[in-house]
């Protein structure tokens, strides 16, 4: 079959392992893209991107100071948001990105991700129509400031005060103490000129609760901070060091009020407060991100995985059998049990967050038309995938490192910058711990309706099934059969904990605790509920996929469903084997099928991450490079770093030379 990465001049071995695919690398390329036409593009902006001068790099970021990276990256970013503008529809410009200026973060990132989103779902007409086709244009750049030194995760007692002065009809915004600076945000430090900023609405000395507003934050012709604004970089970082992540402080700055965000939540002249539809509704940005986020770390996870598979095809090492040759260490069982769950997590990963964007559109378009019913579901699912997804994403880069040996170790390999960026995720957008508790709220309320007999909307309609016994290992050789029984016990371990969870909570309030300190006596056991729900959710998305894919795909798509669905519940033996309803005979039964699976997938496992189509560009991996040359490659790599400007570098004149001599003359 046809894998349409093969060219001359390539690494022999991944030559070899791309001429035993058993399906067109093209057709699940354009299945994961949506259509071909969703490939082709892709392509073009990818080949476009790398003929621009305009983009072209003279050394490797990896090489280069953070100011001057951060000045190359603004640099490009203006050849983006200008001379490319026109030339990509929205849905295109996170590959564009991506390609041209890559992972680290950019001066727009928020300007997208959160200030336009932002204004778009919270300001009243009048706003919008002023301030959204300024920005737009690029005539102003913004940020998202919400989270302050001292608080970030419990928004309820963020200290920054939005003070309502009737008579002059503005908001005084002010930051009280040094820990209510706000600290953090993306892009705030030295690129954004305006900022959304998130701040205690204060009307006759009552505390409304958070609000957003619209401050500007900069001159905009000279670029200076406005009087009463302080405002700056936080420092270098593990990652995403292109970002200009900042803090601010604002003494006492007025804003008109029509400069408060008041689609929903409305403050009149006379200073009457309406609340919004839904208490949440200002939370909106946090959420248009979360569900946005689940897609873009299925593909970062993606790309360590094409770099650790193709890296372990060209990389002889060692022998399996006296004698032999030495093998590609992807002959290796733990270097494929390494590997083979990244790539089968990374298109579960990048699935489900398809499919939860889609659900996203569905909520915001019931929010326009006055319904937040969707609201609910869709913050427990973002929350929970949210925390999984980094979670497994980290875990799983981690691996494809360790899996390169010391190259990993190397920028070269691209792997430490995209684990740095990956677990950025894992604190962005609501810690962890904090969001699967979300979603936990959440399943406590599916127990109690499903207890009542109440209709339960399809992500948890599990909590309302009843458990037969596990069919795992019970059903034959029908594969078909074999993922549906996987599913069950999945659905059934989800609904147990969460019953379980929900029996532990109630049972520490009987015993006389109050409802919230009972809560924390069972969060670890509620956080494992929502990531099992969250998990559980992925296989079904990923079934879902399989169900609907064509046939020319199908079959190494269920290959590849088998090995994560095996994979996972092995990880989860535990929650499986709890409660009795498996047993360690179908444990062993799930490792056995995982140990064919990863047999079953070794002639795929190239072309199943040629087909992620990440372009030697994006990838931006020696490692990772499509033609397998990495030796030569690693070489010239090297050959950039600063330290070999010279052959006698000043540190070593200055301090080791006479040092030795010194050392020497005393002999
Ligand atoms: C050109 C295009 C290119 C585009 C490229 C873009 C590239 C972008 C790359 C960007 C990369 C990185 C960007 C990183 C950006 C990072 C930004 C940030 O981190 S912003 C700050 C994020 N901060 C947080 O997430 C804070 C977390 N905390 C919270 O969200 C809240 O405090 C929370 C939810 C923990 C608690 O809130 P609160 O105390 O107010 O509520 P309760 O817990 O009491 O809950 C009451 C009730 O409300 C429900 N609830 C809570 N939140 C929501 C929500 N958001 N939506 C709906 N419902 C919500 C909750 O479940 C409760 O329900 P109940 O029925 O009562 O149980
Ligand atoms: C790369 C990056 C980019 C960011 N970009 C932005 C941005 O653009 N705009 C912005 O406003 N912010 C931004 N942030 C800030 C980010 O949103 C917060 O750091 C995040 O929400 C976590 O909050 P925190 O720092 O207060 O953590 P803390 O809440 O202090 O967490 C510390 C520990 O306390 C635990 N904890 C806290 N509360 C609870 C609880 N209720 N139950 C159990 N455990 C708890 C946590 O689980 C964690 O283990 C960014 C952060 C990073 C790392």
């Amino acid at each position: 079959m046809p894998n349409r990465c093969i060219r001359p001049g390539d690494n022999p071995d991944l030559t070899k392992e791309r001429e035993t695919c058993t399906f067109d690398t093209d057709e699940l390329a354009a299945n994961l893209y949506g259509s071909r036409r969703n490939l082709e593009r892709r392509r073009e902006i990818s080949q476009k991107v790398s003929a621009d001068p305009d983009f072209a790099d003279p050394i490797p970021h990896e090489f280069l100071s953070r100011e001057k990276a951060v000045d190359a990256t603004a640099k490009k970013s203006k050849v983006i948001f200008q001379k490319w503008k026109n030339l990509v529809k929205p849905e295109e410009m996170p590959h564009l990105v991506n390609e041209a200026v890559g992972i680290q973060g950019f001066p727009l990132a928020l300007h997208h991700a959160m200030f336009l989103p932002s204004l778009n779902s919270q300001a009243d007409d009048d706003l919008a129509a002023e301030i959204l086709p300024r920005a737009k244009a690029y005539e102003i750049i913004g940020t998202y400031a919400q989270t302050e030194m001292g608080h970030g995760t419990n928004l309820r007692e963020l200290e920054t005060t939005a003070t309502y002065d009737k008579t002059t009809q503005e908001f005084v915004i002010n930051t009280p103490t040094r820990k209510a600076m706000k600290w953090w945000p993306g892009n705030l430090g030295k690129m954004s000129n305006y900022a959304v900023v998130c701040c205690q609405l204060i009307i006759d000395g009552k505390n409304l609760g958070p609000h957003n507003f619209l401050v500007q934050l900069r001159c905009e012709k000279t670029h200076e901070p406005l009087p009463g604004i302080t405002v700056g970089d936080i420092g270098p970082k593990i990652a995403y060091n292109t970002t200009d992540n900042g803090f601010l402080a604002l003494d006492n700055v007025r804003i008109p009020r029509r400069q408060m965000l008041m689609k929903h939540a409305k403050v009149s002249p006379d200073g009457t407060y309406t609340p919004p539809i839904h208490a949440k509704l200002n939370y909106g940005a946090m959420v248009h991100v979360r569900a946005h986020m689940i897609y873009s770390h299925g593909h970062l996870l993606a790309r360590a995985a094409a770099v650790a598979t193709r890296y372990s095809a060209v990389r002889r090492q060692g022998r399996i059998e006296n004698g032999g040759p030495e093998v590609q260490i992807l002959d290796y069982q733990t270097q494929q049990h390494r590997i083979f769950p990244q790539i089968a997590r990374a298109y579960a990963i990048l699935f489900a967050g398809q499919e939860v964007r889609d659900q996203y559109a569905k909520t915001l378009e019931g929010i326009a038309n006055g319904q937040a019913d969707l609201l609910p579901d869709l913050h427990a699912l973002t929350s929970g995938l949210k925390s999984v997804v980094t979670f497994m994403g980290g875990l799983g880069i981690e691996q494809c490192r360790m899996s390169c040996g010391g190259h990993g170790y190397s920028d070269a390999s691209g792997l430490p910058k995209l684990y740095g960026v990956q677990i950025g995720g894992c604190t962005y957008e609501g810690e962890n711990m904090v969001m699967l508790q979300q979603t936990a709220r959440y399943l406590m309320k599916g127990v109690k309706w499903a207890e009542q007999g109440k209709s339960l909307s399809p992500s948890i309609a599990y909590l309302g099934k009843k458990s037969g016994k596990s069919l795992i290992g019970l059903k034959g050789g029908d594969i078909t059969r074999e993922h549906e029984a996987i599913l069950e016990t999945l659905e059934h371990t989800a609904r147990r904990l969460a019953i379980d969870a929900s029996q532990l909570w109630e049972k520490r309030i009987k015993g006389g605790e109050c409802k919230e300190r009972a809560w924390n006596g069972v969060t670890v056991e509620m956080n494992r509920a929502s990531r099992v729900y969250t998990r559980l959710f992925m296989a079904r998305s990923f079934h879902r996929r399989l169900l609907s894919s064509p046939s020319s795909i199908r079959s190494v798509l269920s290959d590849l469903f088998s090995l994560y669905l095996h994979y996972e519940c092995v990880d989860m033996a535990q929650h499986l084997l709890e409660d009795g309803h498996c047993n360690g005979g179908q444990i062993q039964y799930l490792k056995k099928r995982l140990y064919e699976d990863l047999t079953t997938l070794r002639p795929n496992a190239v072309s199943l991450v040629d087909s992620f189509e990440i372009s030697d560009r994006e990838l931006n991996s020696v490692l990772g490079r499509r033609d397998g040359n990495v030796y030569e490659a690693l070489f010239q790599w090297a050959k950039q770093s600063e330290l070999n400007y010279t052959d006698v570098l000043p540190a070593v004149k200055n301090y080791m030379m006479p040092m030795m001599e010194e050392n020497r003359s005393k002999l």
